[in-house]
């Protein structure tokens, strides 16, 4: 006979509070079964230190993934619940033998949810179906929300270890609701007989705590009787609350209600001993084995006290003796002036805090685990950063995960960021699972594309209705057999018309795309294109568009009376920026042929990385966010783009996102894109650099010139993909990182309070002309043959008095002259996007940058509007801009309205300057009065001239 089975006979069981894949696996929990162990319990830490401190299972995560990849939470489930259930089947004989006595084994809900009753008893159902055994216990806290939830799940008929008791009071209230919900089951004709239930009362943790407040009082008395009473006490406290617990027990299941029950076969809520491994060195290592033997009751010991109880433990019934000096030494105690019920009630607090801690760690190592069994798959993202910045990160980020802040981003919690309405907006962090939940949808229009014969899709769009496609478009390249997707998200008369030569119109489909449906640009695109279709296809033009567009918008109402080959509808929850992953995006990609079943699922490999169970350490997306916001708020921020000619198109995406974001109230992270890698010299200490590469493109000195940017002290995150079409896991990681950064700062990341004043201004200005035939006239403040200069009364008034006078020459040199570091200049050209233009911008910010040392932006308008334009107006004052416009010749006429391309881009350009103006920003027009491209090529020359 082993001593459990000695104390078997006292009538305690003996658990084990330990459990690994392995300790069942090689037949060591059968053994310990063999000798007298009658149950197992684990929690959070304790999985904790089977997943996270060993590599045992590795193989169990790669076969989870073989199916198909998994959130982490999930992917964690899976692991306890297949442990779970091999325990439970090892321990079954026992369970049948005692007629459910015993045999349990004990899986804990997770401890995020210790304060939410419903979220409690859902999680608890949850995994009382997934074990699916008889003699599992799901465990619940005993904390104020988690009593209910005993009361309900009992009611259920599941089996409750309730833990982390540690007052009596509480307990008995627990053992309340043990009874109460047997009585609710039964009334329900549930068999009460066979629902068990334990009440795990922690023992040590309260010599622990008793024992430091002990210590501090022995160590201000003076009188050595006092500190000899005092010492007295040690490691006596938690023993007497336990054996006070245990009377309470008693007189419980003596009471009449119980006897009702127990007529009806119903089982008695054993205490549990659990906490029993002793803490304190100086103590005896069975303390809390010994001194707690008695009838009705199980302790649960870690392995290391079961080996020294089976070496040297005495099994004698010592749970109801020296129940008067139990009360005595909590006298004692009282009367020292500690409370018992503080300490208790502390310690409720940090057991819930010290199982969280655990649970991050423990989910932090399988998202770890998942991403090495992911590989290359998952595109690698790693941080440099300076100490400082990398010290208030990690502070940030322990803080974050502290709150639990990313389950609440997740869980759609506004006051994560400024408690508005944040919670409508977030309909993307599930837009790929709803992407896949109409993959038929996309794969039909995609072969309906195809079987039609189109030759070109041309995207008619602006700002997050355009710029995703986009990258889709340049990143995907033309597919095999399927029409080749263009942008179009310009009123500049030139792009227009290079854009319409640029495909066969009788054999292109065009896509309208505009949640709102109210946006002038893409509505005077499609004016120009359908008439332009009907004059070619005639009837047939509305069999050659398709309409994205939120359900009820005015451009949906369009679609259906003009007969469109098929309306896709937005998802109202999704702002356009965000609205990549959702119809927006896959509706094009369809189109163009690009495989939408393995686009959503790369996405889903970031979605699932950047999960709500993924705690900040361990979550790319987070991670990311919480750098951008907290490099922003110290100063460093000019997001700096850099990325792999295959992957060019990003930056411009990515750089409506977080303008647009962030660029409010004062505060902005400021997007920069395309400006060539430069080195350190060329970079004030605002920057912080996101490289985004192929794997294995990066041109020879690339890497040399980052290692100097990190060398010279500037944040660098470099992002890897092995493969191109692995961009879609960069919309989702650049999405949650933007939420997080907006939240870092403070702000609401979802709405774009300025851009709207831009486009008053333009309207008023639109309105001007319907009504005169002519834009109100303007002023020069100087002019010559091939230029116009304009600006504002207190621009012109302080470039006038730094010296600016009659030439372009003295202005642009007055204007440049007030950048200063910190500072980023913008250049805003109203003008066509090509490959020609696009070259003189950049000579002329690449001039700025090597003068001035700052960031500079390029926009071509009046695209940027819906992009960087948030930034500019709404953002820090640190912008210096250079607008440019030029005459439009020819000019192309929008049927059906008096003003043309090029007045509705004349007009969106001041407008755009108005509220510049209006800002107190500083900023100069230069208007074209030549040839596009040559004006841009003297202008060029001309800011370098104005620079030296
Ligand atoms: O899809 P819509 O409603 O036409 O909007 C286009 C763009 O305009 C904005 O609302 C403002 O610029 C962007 O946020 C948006 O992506
Ligand atoms: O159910 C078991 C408890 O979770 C465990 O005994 C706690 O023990 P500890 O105080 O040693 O962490």
């Amino acid at each position: 006979m082993t001593p459990l089975h000695a104390l078997h006979a006292q009538g305690q069981a003996v658990w084990l509070d330990f459990l690994a894949r392995s300790f069942v696996e090689t037949g060591e929990l059968r053994r310990l079964v063999e000798a007298g162990v009658r149950g197992v319990t684990s929690n959070p830490s304790i999985f904790e230190k089977a997943i996270a401190g060993s590599t045992e299972y590795d193989g169990a995560i790669r076969a989870a993934l073989a199916d198909g990849d998994r959130g982490v939470g999930d992917l964690y489930e899976r692991l306890a619940v297949e442990d779970i259930q091999r325990a439970a089947d090892v321990l079954r004989p026992i369970y049948d033998q005692t007629g459910g006595v015993d045999g349990f084994v004990s899986l804990e809900v997770s401890p995020y949810l210790a304060m939410d009753t419903d979220a409690t008893i859902a999680e608890a159902r949850r995994l009382w179906a997934a074990v699916d055994r008889p003699n599992l216990m799901v465990k619940v806290p005993g904390t104020a929300a988690g009593v209910p939830a005993v009361r309900t799940l009992i009611g259920d008929g599941i089996n409750v270890n309730v833990t982390l008791l540690f007052a009596r009071p509480v307990y008995e209230a627990v053992a309340n609701a043990y009874i109460a919900g047997l009585e609710d089951f039964g009334a329900k004709g549930g068999d009460v007989a066979r629902v068990a239930s334990v009440a795990s009362f922690f023992v040590s943790r309260i010599d622990t705590a008793a024992d430091a407040l002990l210590d501090a009082r022995i160590a201000a008395a003076n009188d050595p009787d006092e500190k000899a009473r005092l010492e007295g006490l040690k490691g006596e406290i938690a023993v007497a609350n336990a054996k006070l617990a245990y009377r309470s027990y008693k007189a419980l299941i003596a009471g009449d209600r119980w006897r009702v029950l127990a007529a009806k076969g119903a089982r008695p809520q054993r205490l549990l001993w659990a906490s029993t491994g002793t803490k304190n060195k100086a103590y005896s290592d069975v303390l809390y084995v010994d001194e707690l033997i008695g009838p009705d009751t199980v302790n649960t010991v870690p392995p290391a006290t079961l080996d020294a109880f089976l070496d040297h433990g005495r099994p004698a019934a010592t749970l109801e003796r020296g129940v008067d000096e139990a009360e005595a030494a909590l006298a004692a105690l009282d009367a020292a002036g500690i409370s018992l019920d503080a300490v208790t009630d502390r310690l409720v607090e940090e057991g819930v805090a010290l199982f969280a801690d655990a649970f991050d760690k423990l989910l932090g190592a399988v998202a770890q685990a998942r991403a090495a069994v992911l590989g290359d798959r998952l595109n690698r993202q790693a941080v440099s950063v300076p100490p400082a910045l990398a010290a208030a990160v990690a502070a940030e980020a322990d803080a974050w995960r502290k709150a639990g802040t990313i389950r609440r981003l997740w869980a759609k919690d506004a006051s994560v960021w400024t408690g508005t309405d944040e919670h409508r907006w977030l309909g993307w962090l599930t837009g790929t699972a709803e992407g896949q939940a109409k993959l038929a949808d996309y794969q039909a229009f995609a072969a309906d594309v195809k079987a039609a014969g189109f030759t070109d899709v041309l995207l008619l769009g602006m700002g997050g209705s355009s710029l995703g496609p986009e990258v889709l478009a340049e990143t995907f390249g033309p597919q095999p057999g399927f029409p080749r997707l263009r942008i179009l998200d310009s009123t500049d008369p030139a792009q227009v018309r290079a854009t319409e030569a640029a495909v066969k119109l009788a054999s292109t489909l065009v896509i309208v795309a505009s949640k709102s449906g109210s946006t002038t640009e893409p509505n005077v695109m499609l004016a120009y294109f359908l008439d332009r279709l009907r004059k070619v296809v005639g009837d047939a033009a509305g069999r050659h568009v398709v309409a994205i567009t939120d359900p009820g918008s005015s451009l949906e109402k369009v679609a259906q009376r003009d007969g469109f080959r098929a309306i896709f509808h937005g998802e109202p929850t999704i702002g356009g920026r965000y609205s990549v992953l959702s119809p927006f995006g896959l509706v094009p990609a369809a189109a163009a042929g690009i495989d939408v079943a393995q686009f959503l699922a790369s996405a889903e490999l970031m979605v699932n990385a950047c999960g709500p169970d993924v705690p900040p350490a361990a979550n790319p997306g987070v991670q990311l966010g919480l750098l951008l916001g907290v490099a922003a708020k110290a100063g460093r921020d000019k997001m700096t783009m850099l990325a792999s000619r295959g992957l060019a198109d990003f930056g411009a995406w990515a750089e409506q996102l977080v303008a647009e974001s962030t660029g409010k109230n004062g505060q902005a992270i400021i997007p920069v894109d395309g400006e060539p890698l430069g080195s350190p010299v060329c970079y004030g200490d605002d920057r912080l650099f996101v490289d985004l590469r192929l794997a294995g493109d990066a041109p020879s000195h690339h890497d040399a010139e980052m290692a100097a940017l990190e060398k010279a002290g500037h944040p660098v995150v470099r992002i890897v993909l092995r493969d191109r079409a692995e961009i879609a896991q960069e919309f989702f990681r650049f999405e949650i990182a933007t939420a997080v950064a907006g939240a870092v700062m403070g702000l609401n990341p979802f709405d774009q309070p300025d851009v709207e004043a831009s486009k008053i201004k333009t309207r008023e200005l639109t309105a001007a002309f319907e009504a005169t035939g002519r834009l109100p006239a303007e002023t020069p403040v100087a002019s010559s043959d091939s230029f116009d200069v304009f600006t504002d009364p207190a621009n012109a008034a302080a470039l006038r008095a730094a010296g600016a006078g009659t030439d372009l020459d003295g202005w642009l040199r007055a204007h440049l002259a007030r950048v200063k570091p910190g500072d980023y200049v913008a250049l805003l050209a109203y003008v066509a996007r090509n490959p020609a233009h696009a070259g003189m911008l950049q000579s002329m910010r690449l001039a700025v940058r090597a003068r001035r040392k700052v960031a500079t932006c390029v926009g071509f308008g009046p695209r940027f509007l819906h992009s960087t334009g948030q930034a500019y107006k709404g953002g820090p004052d640190t912008g210096v801009f250079l607008q440019i416009t030029a005459d439009d010749h020819p000019d192309l006429p929008v049927p059906g309205q008096a003003a043309s391309f090029g007045i509705v881009k004349a007009a969106q350009a001041r407008g755009d300057f108005g509220v510049l103006a209006e800002r107190g920003r500083r900023a100069l027009r230069v208007h074209i009065k030549t040839d596009v491209a040559a004006g841009l090529a003297a202008l060029a020359a001309a800011v370098e001239h104005a620079l030296s």
